[in-house]
């Protein structure tokens, strides 16, 4: 039987390895970002295209295609999304708003591979969940987000996820709390609930993308505070680490296989997942735009940093993350390519998995009530 770890050290290793081609697929992946050919450059690849988005006065974003739109599976996972933010204790108005917000029908079309609905809702309530605590703790001015009172509310909310072992008196206050918040019951419960489902690697890594994409959201509440925005290039290296590569951890769990740690971590594997999660979180930027110009403290953004570093209109700042965009999904193309040699069934669902996730990803955040 092959085993995959060899396959890929050895198709990774160089001229030793698989001979030239192995020397030309270490070539491939040193690449720089090419620049992007834009539309009609004659792609072959039928599992991308360029996708006009909003308004459709800005360029297209060169995409993956949505695989599936299965909307009737869509609304059974958000039926059974609202009903469980009623549970950890959203009141009735947040939970139709989460409703509304259509989580259950990003994770319909975000995995592909998954018909299960209780094993979709494992994603619905960990986005619900991260969105939430995004909004209420992190963004979302109005909702009650405060830049000084963010990481003290994010330590509470690894200790929700990643329950801390009993610590005598000190931990009846502590329970309190966490039962208290419905951001943290909210986190509890939808870790619990992948914890049915994945292996103990496949909770842990979940938990650990959750708090490196914490330690972003704290250098953005740093920047609030200090009033202090960062320069674009700044802002993205903290955005690799806050972006949908975190929902993109559950793929394999949706998909009821295993990708095993030493290969989700190999470094080819986790750039390209890096990748994936970083372009569609640029996406997301991309349509967040109206909504984060109308908070009275606007939240970081690629489209309003790039304009402030530069001093130019929206509208070129938007071509500019556009392009962004498409050079990053092109190089996770090539990414993919590279690895397609390598002798792993789980690696390269999980490679699917990947591009399938950013073009559902794509097709959410253009039909979403949340970005209209
Ligand atoms: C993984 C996940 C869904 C986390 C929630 C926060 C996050 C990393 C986003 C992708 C959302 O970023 P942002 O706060 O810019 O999103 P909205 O524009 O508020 O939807």
């Amino acid at each position: 039987m092959t085993d995959p770890h060899r396959a890929l050290s050895t198709l990774l290793a160089g001229p030793t390895g698989l001979g030239t081609s192995a020397a030309r697929l270490g070539a491939r992946l040193t690449e720089v970002p090419l620049p992007d050919p834009g539309p009609g450059a004659g792609d072959s690849d039928p599992a991308y295209t360029y996708r006009t988005w909003g308004d459709g006065s800005a360029s297209p974003l060169y995409c993956p295609v949505t695989e599936r739109i299965n909307d009737p599976l869509g609304e059974e996972v958000d039926r059974r999304l609202i009903a469980w933010a009623g549970e950890v204790g959203f009141d009735e108005q947040e939970a139709e708003q989460l409703g509304k917000a259509g989580f259950g029908r990003l994770v319909m079309l975000a995995h592909p591979d998954c018909e299960d609905p209780d094993r979709l809702l494992i994603s619905a309530k960990l986005n619900a969940a991260w969105w939430a605590a995004d909004d209420l703790y992190a963004d979302d001015t109005a909702l009650g987000a405060v830049p000084e009172k963010l990481p003290p509310r994010l330590a509470l909310a690894m200790a929700a996820m990643d329950p801390v072992p009993p610590a005598g008196e000190f931990s009846r206050e502590l329970d309190e709390t966490l039962r208290g918040d419905r951001v943290l019951v909210a986190l509890r419960s939808g870790v619990d609930h992948l914890r049915q489902y994945g292996s103990p690697a496949q909770v842990q890594r979940v938990n650990y993308s959750t708090f490196t994409m914490f330690v972003s959201w704290n250098a953005y509440a740093a920047w609030q505070h200090n009033d202090d925005p960062p320069p674009a290039w700044e802002y993205l290296a903290a955005r690799q680490h806050d972006s949908f590569y975190t929902s993109m951890t559950l793929i394999d769990v949706l998909g009821g296989y295993e990708l095993t740690a030493n290969l989700f971590y190999e470094p080819r594997v986790r750039r390209a997942a890096i990748q994936a999660g970083t372009a569609s979180v640029l996406v997301n930027d991309l349509h967040s735009v109206a909504k984060d110009l109308a908070d009275e403290n606007p939240p970081a953004n690629m489209v309003l940093q790039v304009a402030a570093d530069r001093s130019c209109p929206i509208e070129e700042a938007t071509e500019i993350t556009v392009d962004l965009h498409n050079q990053i999904v092109r190089d996770f193309q090539r990414t993919h390519r590279a690895l397609e040699p390598v002798a792993s069934a789980e690696l390269q669902r999980f490679l699917h998995g990947l591009r399938a996730w950013m073009g559902g990803g794509f097709e959410w955040h253009s039909t979403s009530p949340r970005y209209q």
